[in-house]
């Protein structure tokens, strides 16, 4: 079988590169390689020089801030890009693997959200997610399409990477109590991605959109607390004292993108469907932390 990556240098797409490897003959691209999602003929051009069984789409603008005002570019990758792989994927019979987010929802209330549940983006970032989701299942290729949230990785750039950093420059951070998700590893999900894409492969009735988190839950300050006290206990030089990471309310910290409060989703769906199990959390992060620190 062949399979096509796009993204293949992200948290994910590193993991991907990976994970999808036995699966049979990985073709991984990123921008530079015939692959930019900016450039819509040549993303096509690539997709049918390859042809392959299999697209797994990585790619994606997630600059969440920086989409408020370039909301075009947000499109383009994450809506517009996305609609045509579908469509390229419809003509080969393709499966067509594709990650979403928790900020396609607006984060009311206080329980996890199924798949069924209704949407409604805060950001420009999560509509123009929740536009290449619906591209995908408007052009009824073969499809998985994962809902992911707060995603790190050992490569690559993400909040706990972040937390890390300024936890060893200063005496104090404050960090938001009252958004709430699962932190997923990359690792994590591209394991999930091998395993659900041959399943549907194998039996095209699993195809459809799934959310696909860690078990439990958390705050970012949470999260931020237990990364940075791991970290301390493995000997790594921290500045900030455990009092001095201040569970702040979302309004204390303002952003130009707006986020769910509410960002918990439920993985009965996935779990059913695939047989297969969650893990906590805290299990992920921990082996990346040990991964990053050594
Ligand atoms: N990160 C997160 O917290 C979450 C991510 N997701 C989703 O999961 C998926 C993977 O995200 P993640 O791996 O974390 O993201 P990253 O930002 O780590 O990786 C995104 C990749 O997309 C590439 N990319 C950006 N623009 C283009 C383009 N025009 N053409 C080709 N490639 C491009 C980037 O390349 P370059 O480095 O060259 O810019 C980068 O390698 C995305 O669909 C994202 O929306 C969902 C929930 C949470
Ligand atoms: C750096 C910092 C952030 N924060 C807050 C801001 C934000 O609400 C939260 C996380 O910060 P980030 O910059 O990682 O947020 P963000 O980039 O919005 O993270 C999101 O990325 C996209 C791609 C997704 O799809 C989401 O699931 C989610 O992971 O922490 C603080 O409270 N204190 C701080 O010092
Ligand atoms: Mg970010």
């Amino acid at each position: 079988m062949k399979i096509l990556l796009l993204g293949k240098n992200g948290q994910l797409g590193w993991e991907l590169q990976r994970a999808l490897a036995p699966l049979g003959e990985l073709v991984a691209l990123d921008r530079s390689e015939g692959a930019d999602l900016a450039n819509s003929e040549q993303l096509i051009a690539t997709v049918r020089a390859v042809a392959p069984q299999l697209i797994v789409n990585a790619a994606a603008y997630t600059a969440v801030d920086k989409a408020e005002s370039d909301a075009a570019a947000a499109q383009q990758i994450n809506a517009i890009a996305p609609g045509l792989l579908a469509r390229e994927a419809k003509a080969l019979g393709a499966l067509l693997v594709h990650y979403s987010t928790d900020y396609v929802f607006d984060g009311s209330g206080d329980q996890p959200r199924d798949e069924t549940a209704a949407t409604g983006p805060l950001s420009v970032y999560g509509a123009s997610k929740l536009a290449g989701e619906q591209a995908i299942a408007a052009s009824a290729c073969q499809h998985l399409t994962l809902r992911t949230s707060w995603v790190y990785a050992a490569r690559g750039g993400n909040f706990a990477k972040t937390m890390l950093r300024l936890a060893g420059e200063r005496e104090q951070l404050k960090v938001i109590a009252d958004q709430i998700g699962a932190p997923t590893g990359a690792d994590l999900l591209a394991d999930l991605t091998a395993h659900m894409a041959r399943a549907t492969l194998a039996n095209p009735q699993l195809g459809g959109l799934y959310h696909a988190v860690a078990g439990g839950q958390t705050s970012w300050h949470a999260y931020a607390s237990h990364v940075i006290e791991l970290a301390r206990q493995r000997g790594q030089a921290i500045k900030v004292a455990p009092d001095q990471i201040l569970a702040i309310p979302t309004s204390e910290y303002p952003t130009p993108a707006r986020r769910p409060l509410n960002s918990r989703l439920s993985t009965a769906k996935l779990q059913q469907a695939f047989g297969l199990r969650l893990p906590e959390w805290q299990t992920g992060v921990e082996r990346m932390l040990v991964e990053v620190l050594g």
